[in-house]
């Protein structure tokens, strides 16, 4: 495989532990994504997503196993370091799109550029060439409040993209939208996920944007499996 952009090796996660209601969600899980590669999670609803996701972001921590971002282990780092890997290197979309609301469409995309310490002209022309790229920005003004669901979406993965990561992890980032506005917003993301080269690894209970992605993997009893 070309360049390993993230790899998970052994990945155990349990809440609760020694607790009655202890859950062991991810029981050696284990991944490897490549420069470029598109990869599509499926896993029924509780299987552990979002937990995988936030431990591959570096959110979560596991309880055992390994995560490695551009070749570089993350367990034993300091807080410090590894929000500045996850900042530079790691683009994160919700379901939900958590944009700050008193700020512009623009401003969003902006402030985590600032926090990496971009100009803030520099961090305004990214910002607007990504909204362009998705079709928004004539919406640059707009706080979220007076954008479409879909055009939140939008504006959420351009925030994932404004510090330009290696890696793009999407927790369902379509599965509040409609069919058909899912289907538009989903392909403005492949587009900018192609374009620009990412590696991501997305979400997703819909297998006909599943079957998009280059490579598509199930989460079940806590492992990870090629499907
Ligand atoms: N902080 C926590 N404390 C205890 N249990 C948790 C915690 N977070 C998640 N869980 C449990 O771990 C399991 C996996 O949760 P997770 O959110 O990762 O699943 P998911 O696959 O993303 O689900 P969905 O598709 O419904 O969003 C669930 O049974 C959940 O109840």
């Amino acid at each position: 495989m070309s360049e390993v952009v993230l790899r998970l090796s052994g990945i155990e996660k349990v809440y609760n532990r020694g607790k009655p209601n202890q859950v062991s969600v991810l029981r050696g899980a284990d991944l490897t994504v490549g420069r470029g590669e598109v990869i599509a999670l499926v896993a029924p609803s509780g299987a552990g997503k979002s937990t995988l996701l936030h431990i591959a972001g570096l959110l979560d921590s596991p309880d055992k196993g390994t995560v490695e971002i551009g070749g570089e282990p993350m367990q034993g780092r300091s807080d410090r370091k590894r929000t500045s890997v996850r900042r530079s290197e790691v683009g994160f979309v919700y379901q939900f799109h958590h944009l700050l609301p008193e700020f512009t469409a623009l401003e969003n995309i902006v402030l985590p550029q600032l926090a990496n310490g971009v100009a803030r002209k520099d961090a305004d022309a990214r910002g607007l060439h990504l909204l362009d790229s998705v079709g928004i920005k004539d919406r640059a003004a707009h706080r979220p409040g007076a954008l479409s669901g879909g055009e939140q979406q939008r504006v959420a993965f351009c925030r994932a993209m404004a510090n330009t990561p290696k890696l793009l992890l999407a927790d369902e980032p379509t599965g509040n939208l409609d069919p058909e506005t899912s289907d538009r917003v989903f392909g403005a993301l492949m587009g900018l996920v192609r374009e620009t080269g990412l590696s991501a690894l997305i979400a997703t209970h819909n297998l006909e944007l599943a079957s998009q992605m280059d490579r598509c993997i199930r989460l079940d009893g806590g492992l990870l499996q090629a499907d």
